[in-house]
């Protein structure tokens, strides 16, 4: 059987040492907290993707920095996501939860608190070892 890829860029935005967060919304996984991003679209790159669902969702202007982890994720027998974050480097704008039905900042340590979609794991584990050996910076906000 064919396999679908699902491609989706997220954005790991820190600043004054708490990361953003956002709970979804829509039925599936309602309740679960997840970067912010979204799906990859044709002849886009990661980066501009990001860009742009940033800007939808939160009303932010964003300079993508590096790639932070991509996750490679099997949501069932048929379909992979590859959910692919990337460092925020800076930002304009203060972020409105235009999308979500929360948006909040918490610090890295909070991150095991809360109930993330089952592909982040990997990435919340990434940025809390990370977090513990040398503080992750992500730039600041301009
Ligand atoms: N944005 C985002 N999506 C994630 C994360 N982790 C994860 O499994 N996903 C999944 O990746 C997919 C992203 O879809 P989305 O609905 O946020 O993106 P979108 O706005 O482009 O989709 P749409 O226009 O079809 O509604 C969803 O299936 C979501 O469950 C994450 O950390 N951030």
């Amino acid at each position: 059987m064919a396999q679908k890829i699902i491609n989706v860029s997220a954005g790991i935005i820190i600043k004054d040492d708490q990361v953003l967060i956002c709970q979804r919304r829509e039925a599936h996984h309602k309740g679960a907290w997840e970067f912010p991003g979204g799906k990859i679209e044709l002849n886009e790159s990661h980066q501009e993707a990001l860009k742009r669902e940033l800007n939808e969702e939160l009303s932010i202007n964003c300079e993508i920095g590096q790639h932070f982890h991509s996750v490679f994720y099997k949501l069932n027998i048929s379909t992979q996501l590859n959910l692919h974050a990337y460092l925020i480097k800076s930002f304009i704008g203060t972020p409105k939860c235009l999308v979500h039905s929360k948006i909040l900042w918490i610090t890295l340590q909070e991150l095991s608190y809360y109930n993330f979609l089952p592909a982040d794991l990997p990435l919340v584990e990434n940025l809390l070892n990370r977090h513990k050996k040398e503080p992750v910076k992500t730039g600041s906000k301009r």
